[in-house]
């Protein structure tokens, strides 16, 4: 089976810049990495946190999507503007994101409750986007019915976008039930944008069932599924040493700590260090065999000191778990 192209999920709060780097750094670069949303601002300036993700010195030699969430073309642009003048030759558009908040003010996948906007607004920003920046699409395929996304396939048709990512549930589905395929045939029969997968891969036997069953696609975006385990796309590209649980251990641990001493590095206090990294191990717990109750202890640490020794006692004391074992 031939390696797919990988790409990294945007994450919110998870495949921060420093996250991206640390990965890249140890397990070597993907294909393409997107950052958490973008929301262009009536103010103009970008929060301190979504110019970090985007500063080109952040960002060096991996090949970086930044993504956007709005439904105002104009914002949409200015913003696709700024990020063309960082070097940035292709931007994203969050048509998935389920949030109550965002979807209440029509942006993320409540845009899609909108298609006549939603069309008028790819009009308008394929009239004003700069020289030659690609525009892709990370879609959910409707808000309440699959029926919707016919004509939402049909929008997307009409606009030279770069590439369509699909992750197949509609908002209501949040993260919820299973991803739905029958409309993920119909994209691929149906779509005149290229394709790529998202949804609910975390094992190398379920990549190796979906490539089964969609021989052709070649393009995945996976989130959670690095996030639980770092050395996943290692493992599908079949690397050496990818299923020595020594080496797969010790990565692990400098990957670790590099995100560590990359959050400390941004001067932003102990206790947000701790807020961050400890958020990470509601995955990557599963990495490891038996390790339960090393992962209360994580969620317990007052401080990153403790936190430390705790990660060193659960990576001492747990065998990370073979390659395409069932994720929990
Ligand atoms: C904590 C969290 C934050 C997310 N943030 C974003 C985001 O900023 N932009 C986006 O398009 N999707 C976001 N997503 C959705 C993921 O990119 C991805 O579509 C989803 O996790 C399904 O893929 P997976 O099953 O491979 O994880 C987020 C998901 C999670 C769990």
């Amino acid at each position: 089976m031939p390696t797919p192209h990988i790409y990294l999920a945007p994450m919110e709060g998870v495949t921060t810049f420093l996250y991206r780097r640390a990965h890249a750094a140890v397990y070597g670069p993907l294909d393409k990495y997107f950052t958490p949303f973008l929301e262009p601002r009536e103010k103009r300036s970008m929060k301190t946190k979504e110019r970090n993700e985007v500063l080109p010195e952040h960002n060096e030699s991996l090949n970086v999507v930044p993504q956007i969430l709005t439904n105002h073309a104009a914002g949409f642009l200015e913003l696709a503007g700024t990020l063309w003048e960082m070097g940035y030759r292709e931007i994203n558009l969050n048509l998935g994101c389920p949030s109550k908040t965002v979807v209440t003010r029509g942006k993320g996948s409540g845009f899609l409750a909108a298609p006549e906007e939603l069309d008028r607004f790819f009009d308008a920003v394929y009239k004003g986007l700069p020289g030659e920046m690609k525009l892709s699409v990370k879609t959910r395929i409707g808000v309440e019915a699959d029926e919707e996304f016919e004509r939402l396939l049909a929008i997307y048709n009409q606009y030279p976008i770069s590439e369509l990512i699909i992750h197949p549930r509609l908002q209501q589905d949040y993260y919820k039930n299973h991803p739905r395929k029958e409309a993920y045939r119909y994209a691929l029969e149906e779509s005149k944008v290229p394709l790529c997968y998202n949804g609910d891969l975390f094992t190398e036997g379920q990549i190796r069932e979906f490539e089964a069953e969609f021989p052709k696609e070649d393009r995945l975006m996976l989130g959670r599924g690095i996030i639980l385990n770092p050395g996943l796309p290692s493992v599908l590209r079949g690397e050496a040493d990818c299923r020595d649980e020594k080496v797969q251990r010790r990565k692990f641990l400098e990957f670790h700590r590099r995100v560590v001493d990359g959050y400390r590095a941004l001067d932003i206090g102990d206790r947000n260090v701790l807020f961050k990294v400890k958020e990470l191990w509601f995955y990557q717990i599963h990495l490891f065999e038996h390790a339960e109750k090393y992962g209360k202890k994580i969620k317990k640490a007052q401080n990153l000191e403790t936190y430390m020794e705790c990660v060193r006692e659960l990576t001492a004391c747990c065998r990370i778990a073979p390659p395409g074992s069932p994720a929990k």
